[in-house]
This record gives C-alpha cells, structure tokens and sequence, in this order.
C-alpha cells in the first residue's frame, strides 16, 4: 500500500471547443498511485455504484498497469457533435480521420439536421471516408428505421449506427428493417452484467469502453463475451484516463474498426506535455511508450479553482473508493482519513 504522502488528487474542469452530451466544460479527478496515473470522472449524473467502476479502471491504472499491447497504432474515427454543418466540416478537416462518427437524433425534431450534417461529412470526407452515427438510444425503431433510410441517403454509405434505440428488442427489429450494421453502446456498458448482453440478433459491432467497465483487463472479457468485432470508444477522458482505452484497443486480438478514440481534440486543454497528448495525428494515435504522467505546467492550468465543485469531487471520490470491490486496492491516500 502506498504511503499517503506518495499519491496526489487533482480534480480539474478543462473547457471544450463545442457542446458534447450536454457538457461545455469536462470535470474529473486525475489519481496518482504506485504505478502511474489514473483519472476518476463519471459523468456527473451517474450515482455511486456506477461511479465506483469508473473508479477501478484508476485504479488498475495506478496500480497494476495494462496487458501487453499487440500493435502500436490505433486507427481512430474524428468525432463530431450535434454541430452545424460549417463546423462539421472544420472538425473532419482539421482531423485527418478517414472515419467519422457524427451525433444525431439530439433532439426530437432534429433530423433535417442531422441530414445536413452527414451531407457535409461526407463532403469533407470524400467518397472513400466511412460514416457511422450515434443516436445513443433516442429513437424507437420506427423512428430510427426512417431517419436511417434519410441518413444513408445523405451519407451514401453508413458504417455503422450505433445504439439507435434503447433496448436489446428494438436494436435487432431496425437491424431487420435497414440495411445498416448495427452497433450496441449503451446496451453493454448499461448492462447488468455487461458479459451477458443477448446481441446475436442485436448487433454487428460491439462498442466497448474500458472506462466505465471497471477496467482494461474487464473490458477484454466483456469484448470476448460479445461475441463481435468491437470498437474501443472513448468516455472522454483526458489524455491521461484516454490511455486506458488506448492499451485495450492496443491488446484486443482484432481491431476491424477505427475507434472512437479522437475526444481530446474535444478538449481546449490537456493534461500532459503537448508533444504527449493523445490527440489522433492524421487518423491514428500512437499507442504510449509508457505511461502519462500529467505535466506540471498543463496541470497548474487545468486544476478546479472552485471551491464547491472541488468539495463535491473529493467527497464522491470517497464514495466511490467505498463503493469498491475491494477498497483495500486504492491508495490510501485517496482518502482524507
Ligand atoms: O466514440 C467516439 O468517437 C466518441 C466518444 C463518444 O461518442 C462518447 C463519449 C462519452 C460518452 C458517450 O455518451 C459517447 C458515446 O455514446 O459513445
Ligand atoms: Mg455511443
């Protein structure tokens, strides 16, 4: 166990360049222990029980590292947000990606831009780039049935959807109905035991993210389980929570897809030295050497100053090292007491 005086706890609020899930600024702790740096930052809505995995994907970080990698350059999808289309061509652009995974379905009547969003990926993409879209589960199947048919228009071609509807049902009734693959997000990650997913009839590609599974080592047999080619897919994570994700798309046996690795163009700031930050270079990201460790002066820049919001982290953060399996295995000085 470590000495208390050994590890650090820096809660940060880093601002991004466009509106992504609601959020403007990202929120998170980054954890040092024995071995290197984790980073702590579920969602703000998410309760303690789904918070404490989150929190054991840093502490594997901190304390045991990861699996050997298999290959050292991940192919990586751009991201772009419910953004207009002007702003959808900046960021496919500016990315270098041959994939790009664009939002949709935002809003109930949002369709018309949807369409006009995909048109203008594919504008910047050209005729070979692949599209695929996440309407992380707002449409019921007849909903995504018909903006699929609008979108594959747009889009010449669709990769994938991703999690068009919420449940396992729905899923394998639009994969029945459109001639489009069919990718399970929230269907694993959500899931009560994320090895047991029903996807057979389901899906085509299995979305998996290390962050909110418990851990790299977890997500391979959650990967395993499904059955499927999978897609590493960021939790948006700063560079240092992002290499978790890295290592696993860096020690799955096969990687068919881009992944949805591109998040920290997302980010105004980053953690890490400039030359280290895990931002995609023409459509990969170079699996690290070794592990990050945050810069100082990056670090300085990007730490919370408000008070409140410092307080509410550290205090979730004791509740989840509560919450896990085995509080034992975080640092102890993780703790206040
Ligand atoms: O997969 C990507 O390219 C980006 C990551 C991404 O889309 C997500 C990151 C964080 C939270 C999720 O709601 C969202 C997703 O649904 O996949
Ligand atoms: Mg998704």
């Amino acid at each position: 166990m470590t000495a208390e005086t050994d590890v650090q706890v820096v809660p940060y609020a880093i601002g991004m360049t466009d509106r992504f899930r609601g959020i403007t600024v990202r929120e998170g702790v980054l954890l040092s222990g024995p071995v290197g740096w984790g980073e702590f930052c579920p969602f703000p809505e998410y309760d303690d029980t789904v918070a404490a995995r989150w929190l054991a994907t840093a502490v594997e970080a901190c304390t045991v590292g990861w699996p050997a990698p298999l290959r050292q350059d991940i192919p990586v999808n751009c991201i772009v947000p419910a953004v207009s289309p002007e702003r959808a061509v900046e960021l496919v652009l500016a990315s270098g990606c041959a994939t790009a995974k664009v939002k949709v379905a935002e809003r109930p009547d949002s369709l018309a831009e949807d369409v006009a969003r995909i048109e203008a990926v594919r504008s910047a993409l050209g005729p070979g780039g692949a599209i695929r879209v996440d309407a992380n589960t707002r449409w019921d199947a007849d909903q995504a049935v018909r903006a699929l048919r609008q979108l594959v228009r747009a889009a010449g071609e669709l990769e994938y959807a991703e999690q068009p509807c919420r449940t396992v049902e729905e899923l394998a009734e639009v994969r029945r109905r459109v001639d489009v693959r069919i990718a399970a997000d929230e269907s694993i990650r959500q899931a009560a035991d994320p090895t047991r997913v029903p996807l057979g009839e389901a899906a085509d590609v299995a979305v998996i993210k290390c962050t909110p599974l418990g851990g790299v080592r977890r997500a391979l047999e959650v990967a395993e389980s499904t059955g499927l080619p999978c897609v590493v897919s960021s939790a948006l994570e700063t560079s240092v929570g992002l290499a978790a994700q890295v290592a696993l798309a860096a020690a799955l046996p096969e990687l068919p897809f881009a992944c949805g690795l591109g998040t920290v163009s997302l980010f105004r700031e980053d953690v890490v030295a400039p030359g280290e930050s895990l931002r995609p270079q023409k459509g990969f990201i170079r699996v690290p050497g070794a592990a990050l460790v945050p810069d100082a002066a990056a670090l300085a820049s990007v730490q919370m100053s408000d008070p409140v919001r410092r307080a509410w982290w550290r205090a979730r953060l004791e509740r989840a090292v509560d919450g896990l399996p085995q509080p034992s295995a975080a640092p102890i000085g993780w703790r206040r007491t």
